[in-house]
């Protein structure tokens, strides 16, 4: 994903929640202060290959048989925690820092590379934890322009950003593991990321040319005019 294709779509999502795109730019600054480039070439074991995107929904528990026959294992957040309990290597965690910062400073500090992103609402995170992790395994991210270390593939959830991630990466396939949009049990804010969760994956799966099966049945009630698809 290019940046000039995201940040309209990035506009979007600060115009729908009132985040301030200053705000982001102050911790991605920041981030890029205590990270250096991250070199993707680590990560070249995602092309070409079959990548399950486990995400933080309740479901995870009983997805796992599809994690587990993933040639490559992205963990978003929690997700990370889950897998590692149920004794699944994770290949790459990606993470805004807002639950369980431990595994990912224990991930890095055992060779795992965790994507760490910066935006306007976790500068506390961001200080406390980033200087506790090896540096050399953070991939350092922003949903705003792009600066030193600090990179843009798109997304903006941390489970979407890892789709996009490992569409970067060159993955053939993505399969979606613990993924329950509809959980009854998230509150009003969460339920408003997982609504353009599910709009970025469909932006995804159309440029990609894929099926998502995640998306199936669900993809007349999605509003993509945030999108620059083909109506
Ligand atoms: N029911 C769900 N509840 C939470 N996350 C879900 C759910 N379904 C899918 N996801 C995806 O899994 C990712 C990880 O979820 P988790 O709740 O562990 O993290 P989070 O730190 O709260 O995520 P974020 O900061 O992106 O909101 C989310 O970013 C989202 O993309
Ligand atoms: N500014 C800002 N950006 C975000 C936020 C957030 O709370 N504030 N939450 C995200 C995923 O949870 C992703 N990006």
């Amino acid at each position: 994903m290019l940046v000039s294709d995201w940040l309209p779509v990035y506009e979007a999502i600060l115009d729908d929640f009132g985040f301030d795109r200053a705000g982001d730019e102050r911790v991605r600054d920041r981030l890029a202060a205590l990270t250096d480039p991250f070199d993707l070439d680590r990560l070249a074991g995602f092309e070409g290959a079959s990548v399950a995107i486990a995400g933080g929904g309740p479901s995870l528990d009983r997805d796992l048989a599809d994690v587990r026959r993933a040639d490559v294992v992205v963990a978003a957040s929690n997700a990370a925690a889950v897998c590692r309990d149920a004794g699944l290597d994770v290949d790459l965690m990606v993470t805004d820092l807002d639950k369980v910062p431990a595994a990912a400073v224990s991930l890095t500090r055992e060779g795992t590379p965790v994507a760490v992103a910066a935006h306007g609402d976790n500068r506390p995170e961001i200080e406390e934890w980033v200087p506790r992790m090896r540096t050399e395994n953070v991939l350092p991210t922003t949903q705003a322009e792009p600066v030193g270390s600090v990179v843009n593939f798109g997304g903006f959830t941390d489970g979407d950003r890892a789709a996009f991630l490992a569409d970067h990466l060159g993955a053939r396939t993505l399969t979606f593991a613990g993924w329950d949009l509809d959980d009854p049990s998230v509150d009003a804010m969460k339920r408003r990321k997982l609504v353009w969760a599910e709009r970025l994956l469909r932006w995804l799966e159309l440029r990609r040319d894929e099926r998502f099966a995640l998306l199936d049945g669900r993809r007349e009630g999605i509003d993509t005019s945030a999108l620059p698809v083909e109506k």
